[in-house]
């Protein structure tokens, strides 16, 4: 898959509200797979679908350690299409967060500690789960991409 380029804070599509996936086809698949291969390249644990310039409901989640957080859990990818947060714990946790879209900056962000989400697959196919911790994390950022929301309106 091609690497696409990733777009960067100030550009209109990270402004905007994802649109709603309904056509669960090879093209939704081949999009997933060019995400993927981006987010790889970018050293990434995440990438939503508007960060590679597409306006779909959809993100990439895939968990692994890394200096900031050494006991990340190792989890093989996961692609959410149309998610939604149904439920929020009221504990936040504070943490350190980057964004492809803001290159080379770290910002300390609050997060509630669990969710409860409910999301499609590539086969449109509802999964509803609860999230914890840093993959809570991730979920959380990736969710606020599909708001137009990015860390610059969330950082301490
Ligand atoms: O810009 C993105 O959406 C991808 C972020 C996802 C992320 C969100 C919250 C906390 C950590 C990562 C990139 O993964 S930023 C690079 C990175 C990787 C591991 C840990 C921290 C930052
Ligand atoms: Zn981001």
């Amino acid at each position: 898959p091609t690497l696409l380029p990733i777009a960067l804070v100030g550009e209109p599509i990270l402004r905007q509200t994802a649109i709603t996936v309904h056509h669960f086809d090879a093209e939704l698949v081949h999009l997933a797979e060019q995400m993927s291969a981006s987010m790889d390249a970018a050293n990434g644990v995440g990438i939503a679908a508007p960060q590679v310039h597409s306006p779909l409901a959809l993100f990439i989640m895939a968990s692994r350690p890394n200096e900031r957080y050494p006991d990340a859990p190792n989890m093989a990818p996961v692609v959410v299409v149309n998610p939604q947060i149904i439920n929020a714990s009221s504990e936040l946790v504070s943490g350190e967060e980057g964004c492809l879209s803001v290159p080379g900056q770290r910002f300390t962000i609050q997060r509630h500690q669990a969710i409860e989400v409910r999301y499609q697959n590539l086969q449109g196919e509802w999964q509803q789960t609860e999230l914890t911790g840093f993959i809570a994390r991730i979920f959380q950022h990736e969710f606020d991409h599909l708001q137009g929301i990015t860390l610059l309106e969330r950082s301490l």
